[in-house]
């Protein structure tokens, strides 16, 4: 039946725009056997996680592809404290400062380019849109070129060392428009790619866990979250050596909705099935927040832990790898709250939130309202952002909201 390529997004707005009267006759509408999908939820599930199979091969090639192509750069900036002065200073360009004096790379921007592209090129590209981070407003201007110039070497080579795309090279103009695919705003109706092309920046510079974190929304949900984290040790986190040359890194994370959670190595083991730790006593609990403490407070964190009777000190890893080592169970508890001001957008938590939610964990703002990843390029949170397992929610709900009124009050 041709319905069972329909999305439950799509069989919702199609059924909101059938012609429904008193008088309709269940045999004279093209698919009554849409409504009956409606009342069996299980169909509808079954609708939404087979429809995207498609996009998500798509989806982890694009992240594999750029993983590749990050630590390429990676490795060049780290050796660049071993080389001369000249050539110290070069490889330094690759690292640049936004308006809100955020860092960006080169490697942000190949990023970005190579998934936009793969995208295109592996599915319909009549309908793509992408909200991503990056822009090339700073690369078309006159001192951008060297730097665009760059990217786009480094995007060719990454795409040439997939044999598929064989050997057409981009333009610097084709690297800028790609890159500028990414300006969509989303929002509820329609698909939408939301890609953060290197989630954590700051820790990718330091050499530490960064992702390139891409989700795909559907009517205003996520459907689809591919985390590629090249620095993720493959055993857990806790037991983790980094002196241990033996000890693999390179983990890929993809949650497809209503099909569980999954993880394989950047370099193509066996997919295994993930799980979120089903631990229900907190003093056991290891937490993760932001390695950097001007992206979390830190300080209510940890009255929250105390709170709880979490035992253990934070587990402090930069971007979403958090939601991925969440989600196979290295930690139980992430929180998230950001200075006053702090907007958070929808590239910073769609994919993890679904590669935590798939695996049977739960994400919520500080009050437990869910995410909402319809209302465009931003978040509109409650205070910050709280993810645990359903045991522990409720308890972690309780200490959350007496810190936060503690915090309150003390001001
Ligand atoms: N002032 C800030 N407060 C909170 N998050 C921030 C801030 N500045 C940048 N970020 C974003 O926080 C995320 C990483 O946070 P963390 O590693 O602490 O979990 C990244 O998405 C980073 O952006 P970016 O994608 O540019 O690295
Ligand atoms: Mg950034
Ligand atoms: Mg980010
Ligand atoms: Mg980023």
């Amino acid at each position: 039946m041709a319905t069972f390529t329909v999305s439950s997004g799509t069989i919702n707005s199609l059924t909101r725009t059938l012609p429904l009267t008193k008088n309709t006759k269940p045999h004279s509408l093209f698919s009554l056997s849409i409504s009956l999908t409606l009342k069996a939820s299980k169909f509808t599930l079954r609708a939404s996680s087979m429809s995207y199979d498609k996009q998500l091969a798509a989806a982890k090639k694009a992240a594999s592809l750029a993983a590749r192509l990050c630590q390429v750069i990676l490795l060049l900036i780290i050796s660049a404290s071993f080389l001369k002065k000249v050539q110290k200073a070069l490889l330094q360009a690759d690292v640049q400062s936004k308006s809100d004096k955020s860092p960006v790379t080169v490697a942000d921007y190949g990023s970005q380019a190579v998934v936009s592209v793969v995208l295109q090129k592996e599915l319909d590209s009549a309908s793509f849109s992408l909200v991503a981070e990056e822009d090339s407003g700073d690369l078309r201007k006159e001192e951008g070129k060297e730097t665009l110039q760059r990217i786009m070497k480094l995007v060719n080579e990454t795409l040439t060392s997939d044999e598929t795309y064989g050997n057409a090279p981009l333009s610097e103009e084709d690297v800028l428009a790609a890159i500028d695919s990414g300006r969509s705003v989303g929002g509820p109706s329609g698909q939408h790619w939301v890609l953060d092309p290197i989630d954590g920046t700051k820790g990718f510079v330091r050499g530490d866990q960064y992702a390139i974190a891409l989700a795909l929304l559907d009517e205003g949900k996520a459907v689809l979250g591919v985390l590629a984290c090249p620095n993720l040790p493959l055993s857990s986190v806790a037991s983790h050596n980094p002196q241990d040359p033996q000890e693999k890194v390179g983990c890929l994370f993809y949650a497809q909705v209503g099909s569980g959670t999954y993880m394989q190595s950047l370099d193509g083991s066996t997919p295994i099935k993930v799980h979120v730790t089903d631990l229900d006593n907190p003093e056991e609990a290891a937490f993760f927040e932001s390695f950097e403490a001007a992206h979390s407070l830190h300080d209510l964190s940890s009255s929250i832990a105390k709170k709880l009777g979490v035992r253990a000190p934070p587990v402090r890893i930069d971007s979403q790898a958090k939601y991925g080592a969440l989600s196979r169970g290295d930690g139980a508890i992430y929180l998230r709250f950001p200075h006053k001001g702090y907007r958070e957008k929808i590239w910073d938590h769609a994919a993890g939130y679904l590669v935590v939610a798939e695996a049977g964990g739960v994400v919520s703002d500080a009050a437990g309202n869910p995410l909402d990843f319809s209302r465009g390029r931003y978040l509109d949170l409650h205070e910050g952002i709280i993810v645990t397992n359903q045991k522990l929610m409720p308890a972690l709900l309780k200490a959350v909201k007496e810190s936060l009124n503690e915090k309150a009050s003390s001001l």
